[in-house]
């Protein structure tokens, strides 16, 4: 099935209206600075030398892999559905299964974060007169569906997984143990966390930054269903909103934009994690990120540029 593409809205800088941007800010080389070096990586073996050895040590007990960088991929829960609609669609999730299966084979360290909009939002719920916090678990319950999904179209590809819940079901998941999670990537593993955080008025995009943070990824990866990056406005609600190339985090939070929630960008900008925003179903997009292509829109502390 070919992944659908994303269309480009970028207009100028002159569009603007809100707030000047600094001008003058040099573009990086890369999107952040990345210890990924595709000759490097090469040595790991990723999940196929782990699967012959069951480790990734030298006879001292020493890692003998390169560093190939390790990532937190927060994948869009609207995403999986396909359409926008409700439930799973497993040709799309496929598709990101088989993207992320070459990111790992090429050596990336990768965990996931899935957010839950294909089942059921919290604040939605409660819009419509439920209790909020038994709303938020469900949609916490229904991220762990999209987990179970992911993994297996992983597991087709030859890929191994482990999905950890931050609401314990042992027959269905490992518990949330973060030295644990590390492991599981070292070994050439994607770990794919499910339930959220666990906690009602929380994120899976706050979820997906703090559990960046505690795996020391070196970015967080956040796939959208249906924009390319960041706006200055919601570009589904105004077709003249413009594209930021990089953005700092207290641009995002002082112009309100929308795309993640404040409490995961205030902890990404309080801990220097560089975000990148791009279109999760535009083939090849993964593996982009990942070699920090210039896609989507960076947040950091390294300028705004539109
Ligand atoms: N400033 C903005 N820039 C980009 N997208 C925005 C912005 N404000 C609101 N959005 C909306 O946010 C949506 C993505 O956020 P959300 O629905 O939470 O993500 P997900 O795809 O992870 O479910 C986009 O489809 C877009 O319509
Ligand atoms: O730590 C968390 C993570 C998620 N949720 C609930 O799970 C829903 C689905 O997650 P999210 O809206 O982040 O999914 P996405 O929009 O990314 O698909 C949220 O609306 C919340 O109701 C929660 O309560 N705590």
């Amino acid at each position: 099935m070919p992944l659908g593409t994303a269309t480009s809205r970028r207009r100028t800088t002159a569009d603007l209206t809100r707030r000047p941007l600094p001008t003058g800010t040099p573009a990086p080389e890369r999107q952040w600075p990345s210890s990924y070096v595709h000759e490097e990586i090469s040595m790991n073996k990723g999940a196929d030398a782990t699967k012959a050895t069951g480790d990734n040590s030298d006879h001292d007990g020493k890692h003998d892999v390169k560093k190939a960088g390790r990532f937190m991929l927060k994948l869009s829960g609207e995403a999986f559905s396909g359409g926008g609609g409700l439930g799973v669609d497993p040709d799309v999730v496929h598709a990101i299964a088989r993207e992320i299966a070459a990111v790992v084979r090429d050596g990336a360290e990768v965990a996931v974060v899935i957010g839950g909009g294909n089942f059921f939002r919290g604040a939605e719920l409660q819009v419509r007169g439920m209790d909020r916090a038994r709303s938020d678990y469900m949609g916490m319950l229904g991220t762990v569906m999209n987990c179970l999904a992911l993994q297996d179209f992983l597991e087709k590809e030859g890929i191994d997984s482990r999905v950890q819940t931050a609401i314990t079901m042992a027959q269905v998941a490992e518990p949330y143990i973060p030295l644990r999670a590390v492991r599981h990537l070292e070994k050439g593993r994607v770990v794919i966390f499910g339930a959220g955080m666990g906690m009602p008025y929380f994120s899976t995009d706050t979820t997906a930054a703090q559990r960046a943070l505690e795996i020391q990824a070196e970015a967080l990866l956040m796939g959208k269903n249906g924009v390319d990056g960041v706006y200055d406005s919601d570009p589904k609600a105004n077709p003249d909103a413009v594209k930021f190339d990089a953005l700092e985090y207290g641009e995002v939070l002082a112009r309100d934009l929308k795309v993640a929630d404040a409490t995961a960008i205030t902890l990404c900008r309080d801990n220097a994690l560089p975000i990148l925003v791009f279109e999760l179903l535009a083939e090849g997009n993964i593996a982009r990120a990942v070699k920090g292509e210039k896609i989507g829109t960076l947040v950091s502390d390294e300028g705004t540029r539109a």
